[in-house]
């Protein structure tokens, strides 16, 4: 594999094409949106930077990685010749069947086509597309250069092979692969998003100011962020979204997001992509 696509250039797909490339793949970033683009492709610089400073890498590998990246707002750019497409958009079913559909469409035969979805089914995904079987998904976690993990999850018809590909490229990029079967939220986000959205909670019903449950998870618990500081950093309308496929994937109401998560999306209070959300941002 050495083609890679990245779609969507928001807080993950750049994160992702940063690795990639890093990592010596050819990759291709899209957006429809020329301005996340621009914003991505200046972010993965910035990181970058930042690794040199720390001494992780030096500047010639910073200069390869950049050189490694293409940026485009077109569609069939770099998807007719990929062996790798990993999908990074927006956390809605709709658009992202609606997007399988033209990468069938336009990817080679032998190309895998990847999700980076936080919980909706691989197996939907596959189903929008003719080949199922090389449909799966690459959780990566964020921020993608630094976390180790990468959840690969198993569509109902994900083959072995591709399972297998797909561990492996983990393993290639210095990430720990851990296989998980496709139910809504799969492992990561099944546990993760409760805890956010009993956080939320607390702070609506007054137990404790934002601050205060912060400090508690950070300090009693060993967190290294506390969760409405991770809420933020995740993004509000991205735990929205999780949260509202595990509650209606489950059908059960202890998923429901809090009124006071939805009232913050609904006001665009998104986080740090907006500046704001449970804290401010410069
Ligand atoms: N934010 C996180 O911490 C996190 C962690 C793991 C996984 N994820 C998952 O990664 C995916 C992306 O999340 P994000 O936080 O990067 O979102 P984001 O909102 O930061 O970025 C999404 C990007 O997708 C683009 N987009 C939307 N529709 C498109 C289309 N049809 N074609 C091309 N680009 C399109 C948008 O312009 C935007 O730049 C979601 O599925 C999310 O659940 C997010």
């Amino acid at each position: 594999m050495k083609q890679i696509v990245v779609l969507g250039a928001g807080t993950m797909g750049n994160g992702i094409a940063h690795t990639f490339a890093l990592h010596k793949f050819n990759v291709t970033l899209i957006d429809t949106d020329s301005a996340r683009l621009e914003n991505a492709v200046n972010t993965i610089e910035r990181n970058l930077e930042r690794q040199v400073k720390k001494g992780t890498i030096d500047q010639s590998e910073k200069e390869e990685a950049l050189s490694n990246i293409t940026s485009t707002s077109v569609l069939s750019e770099g998807i007719t010749n990929a062996d790798l497409i990993i999908e990074a958009v927006t956390e809605d079913l709709e658009i992202k069947s609606d997007l399988f559909r033209k990468i069938d469409e336009l990817c080679p035969t032998h190309a895998i086509i990847a999700s980076n979805t936080s919980s909706i089914s691989i197996t939907a995904l596959a189903s929008a597309t003719k080949r199922p079987a090389q449909v799966v998904g690459m959780h990566f976690m964020n921020p993608v250069p630094i976390m180790k993990l990468v959840e690969v999850i198993r569509g109902y018809e994900t083959s072995d092979d591709t399972a297998t590909k797909i561990m492996n490229l983990a393993t290639e990029l210095d990430k720990v692969p851990v296989e998980v079967n496709d139910y809504p939220g799969f492992i990561a986000n099944r546990i993760l998003m409760p805890m956010i959205n009993e956080s939320i909670f607390a702070l609506y019903e007054g137990v404790a100011g934002r601050e205060e449950i912060d400090q508690v998870m950070k300090l009693g618990m060993a967190h290294p962020m506390g969760p409405l500081q991770l809420a933020d950093f995740i993004g509000l309308d991205v735990c929205s979204a999780i949260l509202t496929v595990l509650y209606d994937g489950f059908g059960n109401p202890k998923y429901a997001p809090c009124p006071l998560l939805t009232k913050m999306v609904t006001a665009r209070k998104l986080g740090i992509k907006t500046k704001e959300g449970f804290y401010k941002y410069d």
